[in-house]
């Protein structure tokens, strides 16, 4: 096949392009160019969009001795990923861009890219297996993918290539090394690629105006003041700014955010248990399950539940109480099996209860 193997500049898509390419497969290595400006770097820290990333991703190409190109997706990826993510804190939700960026980028403007000059799949570093259409957790548990990629159709799965599902991350880091890729030590990337300072407040606080307002306790007690919604995530500890204690002493949380009043709900940490959330705009792998294992957050918050499809979207009843579910993320629904690790679909949770 002609693949087009997706280079961040990691250790991770080096040896996915490698492995594609002993696979026999005809690679095209490409790095995405997807910040407008230079990143200003942590010290430590790597974004997907430095220049140094792509100077990487370019001697990696060289040593597995495939053509390569950077392509500039700036603009598709602030409209498409960056916009919405801010758009989304204003509005009082917690959105995940590495999902809409799998969704809206590689997988739709770099696949429909890639397919008009003839590549017939997007290969990348991503940890989850994938075959016959069926998407299925990683082999490395600590590393699984799956969550991020839950969210694509299956003309997009159609067009995906994961060949490090199977690989425990020391594996592939080993490999790397064996291969004489420059990478192979390079650190993790663990923020968010367009924050790289890791400063997600900061960095909203640049884009959306303050909308100051109260914070009110489980009685409708004001407890305190703050500058906006979007300082805010359901299920958050610290950072509230209300200096003194609770009058009970437990620490309190955020436990929900209505931007149209500008009110932060505060409250201890057993009211984030919610038993039921509503989601919006699924897409299936599978038939609809009626009983599935749903994740709705990128690492953790599993449970077993019972889903119903109606007009509106889908109801998701949990078997246990699930703590810490927060409107704007995915729900991805798995198979439930023992070890169930087969994605059956997505939604976006659009409200919680109790
Ligand atoms: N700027 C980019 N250009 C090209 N491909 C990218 C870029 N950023 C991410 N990718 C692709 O998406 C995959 C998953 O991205 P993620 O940010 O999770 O990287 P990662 O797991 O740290 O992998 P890597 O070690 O390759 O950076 C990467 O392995 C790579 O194939």
């Amino acid at each position: 096949m002609k693949v087009l193997a997706a280079m961040s500049g990691g250790v991770d898509s080096a040896v996915a392009a490698a492995r594609l390419r002993d696979a026999g497969h005809d690679v095209t290595g490409v790095h995405l160019a997807l910040s407008a400006k230079p990143a200003t770097m942590r010290e430590g820290a790597r974004g997907c969009c430095s220049v140094e990333d792509s100077r990487d991703a370019r001697r990696c190409a060289d040593v597995l001795d495939i053509p390569f190109y950077v392509w500039d997706m700036a603009a598709r990826f602030r409209d498409d990923v960056v916009e919405p993510f801010v758009a989304e804190y204003a509005a009082g939700r917690t959105p995940n861009p590495c999902l809409r960026c799998n969704e809206k980028i590689k997988f739709s403007a770099v696949l429909e890219r890639a397919r008009a000059l003839g590549f017939d799949a997007v290969g990348t570093g991503h940890y989850a297996r994938l075959s016959d259409g069926v998407l299925r957790r990683a082999a490395d548990p600590d590393k699984d993918q799956s969550y991020v990629l839950g969210v694509l159709r299956p003309d997009q799965l159609a067009g995906a290539l994961f060949p490090l599902g199977g690989s425990p991350k020391t594996e592939v880091r080993a490999e790397a090394s064996e291969r004489g890729l420059v990478v192979a030590e390079k650190p993790d990337s663990h923020d968010i690629c367009f924050i790289p300072s890791g400063d997600t407040r900061g960095f909203l606080a640049e884009r959306i105006d303050e909308a100051p307002g109260e914070m009110v306790g489980p009685d409708g007690e004001v407890v305190g003041h703050h500058r906006g919604v979007h300082d805010f995530t359901v299920g958050q500890r610290h950072g509230l700014g209300i200096g003194r204690p609770a009058p009970d002493g437990r620490p309190r949380y955020v436990l929900g955010l209505e931007p149209v009043s500008r009110t932060v709900r505060v409250g201890p940490a057993e009211e984030l248990d919610v038993t039921a959330l509503h989601a919006t705009d699924p897409v299936w792998l599978a038939e609809a399950p009626t009983d599935c294992v749903v994740q709705v957050r990128a690492h953790g918050g599993l449970a077993a539940a019972t889903v119903r499809v109606d007009d509106d979207g889908v109801e998701v009843t949990l078997d246990e109480p699930l703590r810490g579910v927060a409107p704007g993320q995915a729900v991805v629904f798995y198979r439930p099996e023992p070890g169930g690790d087969v994605v059956l679909g997505s939604a976006t949770i659009a409200s919680t209860s109790r």
